[in-house]
């Protein structure tokens, strides 16, 4: 209960934040509007009073009510529907807003790896429009219990017993919200199978997949894979959508007879002289309205119980996210320059319920100034470590130490601003070319010369060459004149990004060259050392991550990692010397160029 209090408070939080004069308003109109049909079945029972008992002053009266009512009614339903939108756009831009910080933000990757998270992370990214509705569904709600009290109050003025109408109201609330239980239970159960389909229709409809679904002739069975998975998902869909319908109609049943009952009981009463004409009007207009208050109340309650959902999932990312952020008990100053190096010392690792180490009591040291190259069999955790270099994991047991300081003492965001990467899945930022590269360092994101610096030193000056108008180029066919760019001119420009910062501690490059030829990588992993070297001075470690021995035999320091280990490490001498698997493994990858 607690948690569902502190849900709704947040997303109420959202609306008023976000809006918060025309929240207030949208609340006080609603209420307004709340009473205007109440009213108007009141005046017509004045009416009908005045004309019954030849009443003038009486009939005028109730004109007056009538007339000023549908005045006030609307100039109020104006203001309201203004408020409505007003308010839903600006919190649903807000609650996106607040998204993006959670789950950009997150000090780790988890939630973007793990398959636990990724249910979550999608049914909040997938329904983060609807957070920015909660004062919608809670003026609704409002809107519906002011109408309906004061349609009691009236009701019972004629006679109690008609009190019992609204209290059918309850059951049909409880039969509402039992449909929309089903259809949210439906969409739950169906969260991984619609993700499965999303996934095959991306894979069968996108560009980058194109080539080897028709070498694979694999068209087919994605076809038939959608096709049986969204077969699934709709079927379960329908049948909660069947569900809800059937008790929609039985809750329709169950209003209509209450409404006959109540208008046959007036009837009875004015027969019998305990009720006048104006009462009987008024319990019809009333009784009529009630059936709308009551599915609107439903259909509110049920739309505010939705988001009330969603809003946990929030509650739980923002708790997350909070369990996530780590503060150091006691934060250390992020060195300037690195003199001795970064160590990792004993560090043992596995992902969270995943069983299994993936590094396994691992023990390296990353000295200062120099080029290290990581290589190793698929598996072998060389991007695992990197992860941990990044601060993204933690160790489950040992430590790094930068210059012999833990690098859990040092403030995330401080020990990030000193490193710099480029991984072999990179973004394409579909921004100008200058911000393309220059997001890399806020701070000189404008600055034409640290840009075109970050491109040389990753010899990627010659992208600019096919651009239009060069860093000015806007990049990504989606934008009016954006220009397209190939696979490689993507990765170039992530490169570029990965060289751009001028005083990291750490620059790791994680396989950002895969997909060129090995004399291109070749060519620029030796710029990067270059790169390096000149950044010595600072002591700026250098880690490339590789499969290409022949490509990294360069480096100051080879490290082979095997099942999360160190196998072997040294220089590409020392290491033929010793004649172990890297000696091995590049002597069969040369004879395989020869
Ligand atoms: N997010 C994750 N959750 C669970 N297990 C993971 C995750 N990422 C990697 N692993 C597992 O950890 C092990 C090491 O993976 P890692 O990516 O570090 O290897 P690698 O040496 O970089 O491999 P490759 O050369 O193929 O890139 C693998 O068994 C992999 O399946």
């Amino acid at each position: 209960m607690r948690e569902a209090l502190r849900a709704y408070r947040m997303t109420m939080a959202i609306g008023f934040r976000a809006a918060p004069w025309r929240a207030t308003f949208q609340l006080v109109t609603g209420m307004v509007m709340a009473l205007v049909p109440v009213v108007l079945a009141y005046g017509a029972k004045l009416v009908v009073d005045a004309a019954m008992e030849h009443d003038p002053a009486l009939a005028l009266w109730a004109a007056g009510l009538l007339a000023g009512v549908v005045a006030v009614s609307l100039v109020n339903v104006f203001y309201y529907c203004d408020c409505v939108f007003g308010v839903i756009e600006r919190a649903q831009a807000y609650a996106e807003r607040r998204l993006m910080v959670l789950l950009g933000g997150v000090d780790g990757l988890a939630h973007h790896e793990r398959p636990e998270y990724l249910d979550q992370v999608q049914r909040i990214r997938e329904e983060s429009r609807s957070l920015g509705t909660m004062v919608n569904a809670t003026a609704g709600m409002v809107r519906s219990l002011v109408s309906l009290a004061a349609t009691g109050v009236l009701l019972g003025r004629v006679h109690p017993a008609l009190l019992a109408l609204p209290l059918v109201s309850v059951v049909s609330i409880v039969i509402g919200r039992r449909a929309r239980d089903l259809d949210v239970t439906a969409q739950e159960v169906t969260t991984e199978p619609e993700r499965l389909r999303r996934h095959l229709f991306d894979v069968a409809t996108s560009a980058s997949a194109g080539k080897e679904l028709r070498v694979f002739g694999l068209t087919g069975e994605l076809r038939a894979r959608h096709d049986e998975v969204a077969g699934r998902v709709v079927a379960e869909r329908n049948r909660a959508t069947w569900r809800g319908a059937v008790l929609g109609a039985v809750d329709a049943l169950v209003v209509a007879a209450a409404y006959v009952a109540a208008i046959a009981f007036v009837l009875l009463l004015a027969v019998r002289g305990h009720a006048g004409p104006g009462d009987v009007v008024l319990a019809i207009g009333l009784a009529a309205q009630l059936t709308w208050i009551v599915s609107t109340a439903v259909s509110y309650g049920t739309s505010l119980m939705h988001v009330l959902k969603l809003a946990r999932r929030l509650v739980w990312l923002e708790d997350y996210a909070e369990a996530e952020a780590y503060v150091p008990a006691r934060p250390a100053p992020v060195p300037n320059r690195l003199r001795e190096g970064i160590e990792v010392r004993d560090v043992s690792f596995g992902y969270p319920d995943t069983g299994g180490k993936v590094l396994d009591r691992l023990s390296l040291r990353l000295p200062a100034g120099k080029v290290v190259a990581l290589v190793g069999e698929n598996g072998a955790g060389k991007t695992t470590l990197v992860k941990m270099l990044c601060d993204f994991y933690r160790p489950d047991a040992g430590q790094i130490l930068v210059d012999g300081t833990p690098l859990a003492d040092f403030p995330v965001e401080e020990w990030r601003s000193r490193l710099s990467a480029a991984f072999q899945d990179h973004v394409p930022f579909e921004f100008t070319a200058r911000e393309a590269v220059g997001v890399a360092d806020l701070r000189r994101v404008d600055d034409d010369a640290a840009v075109l610096a970050g491109l040389e030193r990753a010899g990627a000056s010659g992208v600019l060459t096919a651009l239009p108008n060069g860093l000015d180029t806007q990049l990504g066919k989606s934008w009016d004149g954006g220009v397209d760019l190939s696979g490689g001119q993507w990765q170039r420009l992530a490169l570029g990004r990965g060289l751009m910062r001028t005083d990291p501690l750490l620059v790791v490059f994680d396989e950002p060259t895969a997909a060129l030829d090995p004399q291109t990588e070749h060519a620029m992993f030796e710029r990067f050392a270059a790169a390096a070297r000149s950044g010595a001075r600072q002591g700026t470690v250098t880690l490339l991550v590789s499969h290409r021995f022949s490509t990294v035999r360069m480096a100051d320091l080879i490290v082979v990692l095997s099942r999360g280990r160190v196998l072997e490490q040294g220089s590409h001498a020392e290491l033929m010397e010793h004649g172990g698997l890297y000696a091995e493994l590049y002597d069969l990858q040369s004879r395989a160029y020869r």
